[in-house]
């Protein structure tokens, strides 16, 4: 074995596989290197890790590293409700961290401009993202789950003020930041079925739509039209998740369903989506999501409710149809 297919048998591994056959001519080894779905950290690594190894092969005076950074293809799930304070906020934090959980790699985006609050639910607030070649770096919020909000990108009070194009504008830097490995972005939208929705909708096409309502607005249109947003749009719905459903006493656990208990199913037949699952409204999911503690993070009957209902999620996405 010559030292080059010395070195070529050691890329192999190094890499992962992700390393053409080296080529040496003039002293110059060459070689292309898939960098797909790589953060900027591991990129590097392999970048260094690489040309050093390439240098102690007899002859080698320079190595040409060239990436091949075909764009990944990082599927986008909306979360998003007719009207606001529904818990929409809570669902899609506490939905990534399930996800998560279940072994996926996802990044949560928070596009509510009207009230950005997933740094503070997911306890990223004093971190700042920054950028390297004109993309936005995420921040890490719990569980390690990366993050970017609109927080991050306006002044609180002034995102009242801006119109469609510049939410959308500000959306893609979110959304075209530089995700590394992740391949699901959950999109926490803002409240209501406006056209800075719809043109955000058919900007970033989701792959899906998760709706949230509370028991008492499920029959209300503005859930209605939530779904309609989507349909419009071409995105399939994923399903409807009903939050603040029965309250969960803090002493003795119980669920009470001062509303009933069933209407939600009824409502997302008649929406002709599937039910993906209730979260109790609870005292203690209030407090651990003001605290920036998710209680998907946790162990116990809220962590419950949201795996039940990542679960769902996680296997409408391996549907062949939702790729
Ligand atoms: N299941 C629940 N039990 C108890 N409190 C909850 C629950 N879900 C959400 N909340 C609380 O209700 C409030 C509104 O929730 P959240 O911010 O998630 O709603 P939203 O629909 O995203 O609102 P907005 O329209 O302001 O973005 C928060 O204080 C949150 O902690």
């Amino acid at each position: 074995m010559t030292d080059l297919d010395d070195f070529a048998a050691r890329l192999k591994t190094l890499t992962d596989g992700r390393a053409s056959t080296p080529r040496v001519r003039d002293g110059v080894m060459t070689l292309a290197l898939d960098v797909g779905g790589l953060g900027p950290d591991q990129r590097d690594g392999l970048v260094a890790a690489i040309r050093e190894g390439g240098l102690t092969v007899p002859g080698v005076s320079d190595v040409r590293i060239a990436m091949t950074a075909e764009r990944r293809s990082t599927r986008i799930l909306a979360v998003a409700s007719g009207k606001g304070g529904v818990g929409k906020s809570t669902l899609s934090a506490n939905l990534a961290i399930a996800l998560h959980r279940l072994g996926h790699k996802v990044g949560l985006v928070d596009a509510d401009i009207y009230g950005p609050s997933q740094a503070r639910l997911m306890g990223s607030e004093d971190q700042k993202p920054v950028a390297r070649d004109k993309k936005l770096i995420p921040v890490t919020g719990a569980m390690g789950v990366p993050m970017l909000s609109m927080a991050h990108l306006v002044e609180p009070g002034k995102a009242l003020a801006w119109r469609g194009p510049m939410v959308s504008g500000a959306l893609g830097q979110l959304i075209d930041a530089d995700w590394g490995d992740t391949d699901l972005l959950i999109v926490d939208l803002p409240p209501g079925t406006g056209d800075i929705q719809l043109s955000m909708v058919q900007k970033h096409k989701p792959a899906g739509a998760v709706i949230v309502s509370t028991p008492q607005d499920l029959a209300l249109i503005d859930t209605t039209r939530a779904v309609s947003l989507f349909a419009q749009a071409d995105v399939p719905m994923v399903g409807l998740v009903e939050n603040m459903a029965g309250y969960a006493c803090p002493h003795c656990g119980e669920i009470s369903d001062p509303f009933g208990e069933g209407g939600a199913e009824r409502e997302a037949a008649t929406l002709s989506m599937p039910f993906l699952g209730r979260v109790p409204l609870a005292i203690d999911i209030r407090r651990q999501s003001d605290a920036g503690d998710p209680p998907a993070a946790g162990e116990g009957p809220h962590a419950d409710a949201f795996r039940a209902i990542a679960e769902k999620v996680a296997a409408w996405l391996e549907q062949p149809a939702s790729a």
